[in-house]
């Protein structure tokens, strides 16, 4: 199966990004002069209530299982409104929005209103995700955990580092345990034991650089606090329906969040979150 209500957006230099309405979910972006940068599950599902797996996923308003609400929050799985697309002299840009509805009020009682823009030029593509509390004063104020879940691709896991996450304090969800990134993040040796999932703490609008071989992707976010990097390796692999077995090592999550700290809100107040990749 494939997505049925996508958005492709193309720039006059010919990067492109696709957009899927399910999820407010980025499925694609190719770089001018490049190929595709991101990571989607051949086996994804797509279907209301349930998350692709790969490309962008938007969690919002609760990160993993960090409270009462679905894993990831409810953004991910919901149907997005397109608000515009237009190409300009040299990018392409959509809006997409999600607002409190029914559905989202029996669960999370709050009016809301997310917007996703994502914009591709040249070399870069930028994600940005803003909340608004639209509730009356006196409302109480909102608080939320989110991320912008990014898959990149990757030819072979074993060739990949992460520059920029030395002497951050994270913490260790499969340990449940909290350390300190001593040194680059480097992957390379760690293949059949890999099994990685880390929330980096206060990272700010440090840029992180992913390098394998020659590539390198560099990533760099604002309004986010923390940053989160996840690849399930072969065991947690195998027990995921929706990616093949091989998965794990053609892909590296790296997360722009904020789950150290929630995002508080009184009503009228809003906030903007953003994750740019570039390849330099
Ligand atoms: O399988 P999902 O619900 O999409 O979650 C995928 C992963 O997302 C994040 O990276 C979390 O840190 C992981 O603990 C989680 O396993």
């Amino acid at each position: 199966m494939t997505p049925n209500d996508t958005i492709r957006l193309t720039a006059p230099d010919g990067a492109t990004a696709t957009v899927a309405l399910h999820g407010g979910h980025v499925l694609s972006w190719v770089p001018a002069r490049g190929v595709e940068q991101l990571y989607l599950s051949p086996r994804s599902e797509y279907a209301p209530g349930k998350a692709i797996r790969g490309g962008v996923p938007v969690c919002f308003p609760q990160f993993a299982e960090r409270g009462p609400l679905p894993k990831h929050g409810f953004a991910r799985t919901m149907a997005w409104e397109l608000m515009s697309q237009e190409q300009g002299k040299d990018d392409a840009l959509a809006v997409l929005r999600l607002r409190d509805s029914e559905a989202t009020r029996a669960i999370w009682p709050h009016a809301f209103e997310l917007e996703l823009s994502v914009r591709v030029s040249g070399r870069t593509l930028d994600i940005e995700l803003a909340c608004e509390n639209t509730g009356q004063e006196g409302d109480a104020p909102l608080r939320f955990t989110t991320a912008l879940h990014t898959y990149l691709r990757v030819g072979d896991l074993d060739a990949v580092s992460v520059e920029g996450l030395s002497g951050l304090r994270y913490f260790d969800s499969i340990k449940q345990a909290e350390a300190l990134q001593r040194m680059d993040l480097l992957l390379t040796g760690e293949k059949g034991v890999l099994d990685l999932d880390r929330i980096y703490f206060d990272l700010k609008e440090r840029p992180l650089l992913v390098t394998e071989d020659r590539r390198q992707v560099v990533i760099q976010q604002q309004g986010f606090d923390d940053a989160v990097v996840w690849n399930p390796g072969p065991e947690r692999c195998a027990k995921l329906a929706d990616m093949p077995p091989e998965g794990w090592s053609e892909m590296l999550c790296v997360e722009a969040a904020n789950v150290g700290r929630p995002v508080e809100l009184a009503p009228g107040e809003s906030w903007v979150g953003r994750q740019s990749l570039s390849l330099p």
